[in-house]
């Protein structure tokens, strides 16, 4: 698939955008602070709802105006001419909202699925180096990437556990006397945590069983060396028996989501005290981790900057290579890679993914940019974005 046209009004810096694109590979140029990433970012927000810069939607509206409008035009494929037009409205003030060929969509979230990204960013080293939220954000953008629909129940699982945890803190103190009504009451809310929360760490699961072998094929040709990456999970809930790290899987047998679910709500009964004593839902996959290794080693607190990057960089070549083989092409975003990298790692990273439908590139120097992936060039600068009319290589 592929953005053949993209229109911002008001979003960030732009006060209106009109960029016609390609499908193979278009760069961004331009100096710092321009607004290239603001339009990949436009991209990443018509595919996710959301921005691997910000947590909330505020920043994305121009400041001073009410309304940002994101529109694209997504066409299925290079040989395939149907195409859709995305469009979102991130507002102020109310309630975003989101159409499919001018058409008003229920839900902003019903757009997920129609144009699909992975985006490289310097913010990926946080996936390496970071918090586990960094990592559990990583795997739950792909898991949502992969399946749409676990987007609904992504947020279903926050909800119950934000509900849950309101509950607790309100009991929080009353310990043992809470009495037998408050028990029942625990319990209903137990199952459905316990319920939505196996369905949440099964896509976890099986999405990092899929991925992990394809990282560490991407890691050894992007990094010079040739150690082996590999992951587990670490969950509060035991998972022996019930799935292995992707290394040591001989297939890729369906986790058991019944059973899953049953340890969760044993669990969670063996922790409720705890629970009430301290106010807060301790178990579940809001509370899981990644551990990632480069060789024998974990990465987070060993690996060199030059490693961390390149297994960075190789989830997201990961990513990719997993939803081809699940038969989606997305769009890759490559924001400020390049001049992270050294000559090496630039020209291989760059030949791993210049066959994807479409590479949208920026980079502050055209020349960080590797020839293969030149393509189509734009300049950005003054709030303009224009097609480049020079040579190709300065
Ligand atoms: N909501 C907003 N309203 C107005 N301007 C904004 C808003 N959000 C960001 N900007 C401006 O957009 C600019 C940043 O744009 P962007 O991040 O796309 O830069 P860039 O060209 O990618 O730069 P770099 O090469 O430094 O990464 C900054 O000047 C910032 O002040």
């Amino acid at each position: 698939m592929f953005v053949e046209h993209l229109e911002l009004v008001d979003f960030r810096s732009y006060v209106r955008a009109d960029v016609p694109m390609a499908a193979g590979a278009t760069t961004f140029i331009g100096s710092n602070g321009q607004g290239k990433t603001n339009l990949v970012e436009a991209v990443e927000y018509l595919s996710t709802l959301s921005s691997h810069r910000v947590s909330n939607d505020t920043p994305l509206v121009r400041l001073g105006a009410d309304q940002a409008v994101v529109r694209g035009r997504v066409r299925a494929g290079t040989d395939d001419a149907r195409s859709l037009l995305l469009e979102v409205e991130i507002n102020a003030r109310r309630a975003n909202r989101a159409r499919i060929n001018r058409a008003p969509l229920t839900r902003p979230r019903d757009i997920l699925g129609v144009l699909r990204t992975v985006v490289f960013s310097p913010n990926d080293l946080a996936v390496v180096r970071g918090d586990p939220s960094d990592r559990r954000a990583f795997l739950d953008g792909l898991v949502v990437t992969r399946w749409p629909r676990m987007a609904a129940v992504k947020s279903d699982y926050e909800r119950v556990l934000k509900q849950r945890n309101a509950l607790l803190k309100s009991l929080s103190g009353k310990g043992r006397s809470a009495g037998a009504e408050i028990g029942a009451t625990m319990d209903i809310w137990d199952n459905e945590l316990a319920t939505i929360g196996a369905e949440l760490l099964s896509a976890r699961l099986d999405t990092l069983s899929a991925v992990m072998p394809l990282t560490s094929a991407a890691y050894r040709e992007i990094a010079p060396v040739n150690d082996l990456t590999t992951a587990s999970y670490k969950s509060t809930i035991d998972l022996e028996g019930l799935w292995s790290p992707p290394q040591e899987r001989e297939s890729s047998t369906p986790i058991d989501r019944k059973e899953l679910a049953n340890r969760f709500l044993d669990t969670l009964a063996k922790r409720r005290a705890d629970e009430l004593i301290r106010g807060v839902t301790l178990v579940g996959p809001q509370r899981d981790d990644i551990i990632l290794h480069i060789g024998e080693m974990p990465a987070k607190g060993y690996a060199s900057h030059g490693e961390s990057w390149s297994l960075a960089l190789a989830l997201r070549l990961g990513s990719f290579q997993l939803l081809r083989d699940d038969g989606i092409e997305p769009v890759l975003v490559l924001d400020d890679v390049f001049a992270e990298l050294d000559a090496t790692r630039r020209d291989r990273l760059a030949s791993s993914v210049v066959q994807a439908d479409q590479v949208l590139v920026t980079a502050a120097v055209a020349s960080d940019v590797p020839e293969i992936l030149r393509g189509e060039r734009f300049d950005v600068g003054g709030g303009q974005v224009l097609a480049y009319e020079g040579n190709n290589d300065d």
